[in-house]
């Protein structure tokens, strides 16, 4: 249902509050023309009521010669601030980015944080951004999560459907997604609520089976039939199945760049509120696809770029799969069975 201008301002507010969004902050809004104008609108109230000083960038699309699809993570790594000097030294001089557009998994996105300024994503529809609102719940969560991740040396995933896949770890740090970024130098994403982390390179083996019902991003399709990927020393080696395996194969290729088909992300959703089905009530176009990368117990792989955790793999191919009634082991601890995440000792802090 749409949201009422009041109410997506307060729910600006409350996120922004969480960002801890202070009266002077200098707050950059990035916007393209995918950018809901709404979510505009109503960003813009709620950092003034907040005593910041906002400044609005519009920038240029880019890649259209490229890209086989407009959604956003369709088409990866350069972005329409590569080589925007001027775009970049206002949010280098931010206190935070407010980015309605899609920055994420570019340099320029890595050069903002690292100079300490803060970055909000914020791509999805009002109502999807109303309905998983985050939490300081939904952060204590992903955190006690992130313990767990980031204490494991192998994550095994199964499924009744054939997954059948191990991951070192230790490489890298999780990355933690609960919604608002609040330290310096912090990137996160509303909506979202689930936890990830990249395996050690070169260090994944095994098969995942995408099974019926599954969600391929950025296609937005719900598989209609198994799509089975056969992975060695950290790379996809084989995609074998019916149109759907087809057609991620042709996405894929249409990139001619073996760096596509490594291992990014493996994590699992953790957010109550997101739901799987969601994605069928929308037009493609009309969402990214957050609440199937956030719902709880999906585990959620990916393929493709690693710069988010200091890696220099910048393939423009990006593919994200939340897998349904995944069981997934810690160095053989159960943390998910079948879809459905066991209790965390979310409390000790
Ligand atoms: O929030 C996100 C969105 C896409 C992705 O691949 C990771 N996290």
């Amino acid at each position: 249902m749409p949201v009422s201008d009041y109410d997506l301002c307060e729910a600006w507010k409350h996120v922004l509050g969480l960002c801890r969004v202070n009266r002077g902050d200098n707050v950059t809004i990035l916007t393209d023309r995918s950018t809901h104008p709404q979510n505009l609108r109503a960003a813009t109230i709620a950092l003034q009521s907040l005593g910041a000083v906002v400044t609005r960038i519009d920038l240029q699309p880019v890649d259209a010669e490229k890209a086989l699809s407009r959604d956003a993570f369709g088409y990866l790594g350069t972005t329409p601030l590569t080589g925007n000097e001027a775009a970049l030294a206002a949010c280098l001089a931010s206190d935070l980015v407010v980015d309605l557009m899609v920055l994420l998994f570019s340099d320029e996105q890595q050069k903002i944080l690292e100079s300490g300024t803060r970055i909000l994503l914020a791509a999805e529809p009002p109502e999807i951004l109303v309905r998983l609102i985050p939490t300081e719940v939904d952060k204590a969560r992903v955190n006690a999560a992130a313990r767990l991740l980031e204490a494991a040396s192998r994550m095994h995933v199964t499924s009744d459907a054939g997954t059948d896949v191990v991951f070192s770890l230790g490489q890298y740090p999780a990355v933690k997604e609960y919604g608002f970024a609040e330290e310096r130098g912090r990137w996160d994403h509303w909506p979202s609520g689930f936890i990830l982390t990249w395996p050690n390179e070169g260090h994944s083996n095994g098969r995942i089976v995408i099974d019926r019902g599954d969600i391929v991003l950025p296609l937005k399709r719900y598989a209609t039939g198994p799509i089975t990927l056969e992975i060695k020393d950290g790379y996809v080696t084989s995609i074998s199945g019916g149109t759907d395996a087809e057609l991620l194969r042709e996405f894929m290729e249409s990139f001619n760049d073996r760096e596509g088909y490594a291992m990014s992300h493996v994590g699992w959703g953790l957010q109550d509120r997101a739901k799987w089905s969601t994605l069928s009530f929308y037009d493609r176009e009309q969402t990214i696809g957050m609440d199937a990368r956030a719902f709880a117990g999906n585990f959620l792989f990916s393929l493709g770029p690693n710069l988010e955790v200091g890696g220099t793999r910048n393939t423009a191919c990006h593919v994200d799969v939340p897998l349904r009634g995944c069981s997934i082991t810690l160095d053989g601890k159960a943390i998910v069975e079948r879809g459905i995440v066991l209790n965390m000792n979310v409390e000790d802090q």
